[in-house]
């Protein structure tokens, strides 16, 4: 379906659907779709893969710099950037090549950088049992740079869920700031 839909937007283009460097297009450009859409056929305990380990650990953990690539669903162009997951566990740990896994799996998706930030969170805090989940995000917008307003600036979002001491809260940011 969306192999036709791209050879109509060619057609749309005016463009010669017939021409060599084309001809493959509609087919590649809809592989390459279905891939940047792929989080949402994703299921979190698949990707977890009971990865979570008892560890007697109840200070912070941070996972910085987890680069990822999003669209945005206003204009279906691309946003990305980094993401910094930082939790203080509650009795267990979770396999630290989740934590970008549970990412990418939100980020393959039409997002907007809040939700998107959000929805990492609160993953994190249910899947690994948390006692507090801080998620930063730092982006660029495609919408914003290659079209529209035509500015270059990076987007910060943050999420935070859970129950801790300001104290506590603090030394999350801290530590993801440092
Ligand atoms: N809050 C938020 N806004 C976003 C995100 N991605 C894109 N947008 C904004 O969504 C808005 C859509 O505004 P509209 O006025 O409906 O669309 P538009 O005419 O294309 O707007 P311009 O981009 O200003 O040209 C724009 O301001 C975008 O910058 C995002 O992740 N978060
Ligand atoms: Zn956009």
């Amino acid at each position: 379906m969306l192999e036709k839909i791209y050879k109509e937007m060619l057609l749309a283009f005016n463009e010669d659907v017939n021409r060599e460097g084309l001809l493959k297009t509609p087919k590649r450009a809809a592989k390459a779709m279905e891939y940047l859409v792929s989080g949402y056929n994703k299921d979190i305990n698949k990707i977890v893969n009971g990865a979570l380990f008892e560890v007697d650990c109840d200070d912070v953990v941070v996972i910085k710099n987890i680069e990822f690539y999003s669209l945005c669903e206003h204009h279906i162009l691309p946003f990305w950037g980094t993401c910094s997951v930082g939790y203080i566990p509650n009795g267990k740990v979770i396999g630290l090549s989740k934590i970008p896994r549970i990412v990418d799996m939100y980020s393959r998706r039409l997002q907007v950088q809040e939700r998107l930030t959000k929805e990492i969170a609160n993953a994190v805090y249910e899947v690994t049992g948390a006692k507090a989940v801080l998620v930063v995000m730092n982006a660029k917008h495609m919408c914003m740079m290659m079209r529209g307003v035509e500015k270059e600036c990076d987007t910060y979002t943050k999420s935070f869920v859970g129950n801790i001491s300001n104290d506590q809260k603090r030394e999350l940011l801290d530590m993801i700031n440092k």
